[in-house]
């Protein structure tokens, strides 16, 4: 099959670029590369430009009139820069997306599959796992931008006769484990690329932030899925929606490892796998962190026949190898 990847320079639109070939189909790039890297299209096919310029749309509809599905990656990602700007969030996740998705199905594309966040939902119950119908409650314009989009795709798949399928991601890790792609940010907020780029200068203090939380040792709680497995299923979404005997419909999906890991564990694991000298400190709380919860993905291996494969570990291992040779590869000549 054909798809459209818009994302597909950024870090998990460009792991499942590489899951999609792997499979056998052919994806067709679309990405700004405002924040995605030019060495992720390398030898790809690969439009340069914004997911709502009308010329780009209509070059890449043309050019490819046998696309056979949209897997729409490209947003704004970042949390505590939606509270600050919301504007933007909701022009380029929300206001943008109804133009490709529009776009889209003019060029008679009925197949969309949209990645959305598990931020939508309000914080879990202790040990009880969050499902599609759990209470939502998005706090930030990030999420508020991913949600209504979701509603926005669920009215416009029935008003044409379209199948739209969003998946709510929990936390990703690692890299692609063939090394092809990984993540790229010189200077990550979240947890795993803090506590990597610690190791990679050889040690460092780091932060938890917070240990006062109603969790089995009081630091926040996360849902943490090795990026392969998420593009995995991308591609069982993918399946579902062509070989579905209805052409209409909408669909939500979690996806995650079902098992929830605290901050302390995460940490713990960490200084296990990469063996580096790590001093970690306890600082406080971090504004607008939730005690956090996990995914129940019944319904993704119900309705997907999905399940996740790969251990926290190897996730770990995966984004210290791949940060090893990104940093090679930013060196001139390759240099060390
Ligand atoms: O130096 C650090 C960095 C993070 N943490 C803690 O680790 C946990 C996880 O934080 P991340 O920033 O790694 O992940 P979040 O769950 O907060 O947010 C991520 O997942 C969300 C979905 O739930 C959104 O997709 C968001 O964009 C993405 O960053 C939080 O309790 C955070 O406070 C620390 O203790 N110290």
């Amino acid at each position: 099959m054909k798809i459209l990847v818009t994302g597909g320079a950024g870090y998990i639109g460009r792991t499942v670029v590489s899951a999609l070939a792997d499979a056998g189909h052919t994806p067709v790039i679309l990405d700004s590369l405002v924040v995605g890297r030019p060495e992720f299209v390398e030898g790809q096919v690969f439009y340069h430009g914004d997911i709502a310029d009308g010329a780009v749309l209509g070059r890449v509809f043309r050019e490819h009139p046998d696309l056979d599905a949209v897997m729409h990656f490209a947003a704004r990602i970042d949390v505590e820069e939606s509270t600050r700007l919301p504007s933007l969030y909701y022009t380029e996740n929300l206001a943008k997306a109804q133009v490709l998705l529009q776009a889209a199905l003019a060029a008679g594309v009925k197949r969309f599959l949209f990645s959305s966040t598990a931020a939508v939902y309000q914080a879990g119950r202790p040990g009880e796992g969050l499902r599609e119908d759990s209470p939502l409650l998005p706090l930030s314009a990030y999420a508020s931008s991913k949600l209504m989009f979701e509603r926005v795709m669920a009215d416009i798949c029935r008003e044409y006769g379209a199948f739209g399928m969003a998946l709510r991601y929990f936390n990703p890790v690692g890299a692609d484990p063939a090394m092809r792609s990984g993540p790229f940010r010189p200077d990550p907020s979240h947890l795993l690329g803090k506590l990597t780029k610690l190791s990679a200068r050889g040690g460092g203090t780091f932060t938890i932030n917070g240990d006062d939380y109603e969790t089995r040792d009081g630091t926040p709680m996360r849902d943490f899925i090795h990026v392969w497995d998420l593009a995995q299923a991308h591609l069982a979404a993918l399946t579902y929606m062509m070989d579905s005997a209805e052409e209409t419909g909408f669909e939500v999906m979690n996806v995650g490892s079902s098992v929830g890991v605290t901050v302390r564990e995460f940490v713990d694991t960490f200084l296990e796998v990469s063996g580096s000298p790590l001093n970690v400190v306890v600082g406080a709380r971090r504004p607008g962190d939730s005690a956090g919860a996990f995914a129940d993905t019944t319904r993704a291996r119900e309705i997907l026949g999905w399940v996740p494969r790969l251990s926290l570990r190897q996730g770990i291992a995966d984004a210290l190898r791949w940060e090893q040779i990104w940093q090679d590869r930013q060196q001139p000549n390759g240099a060390k």
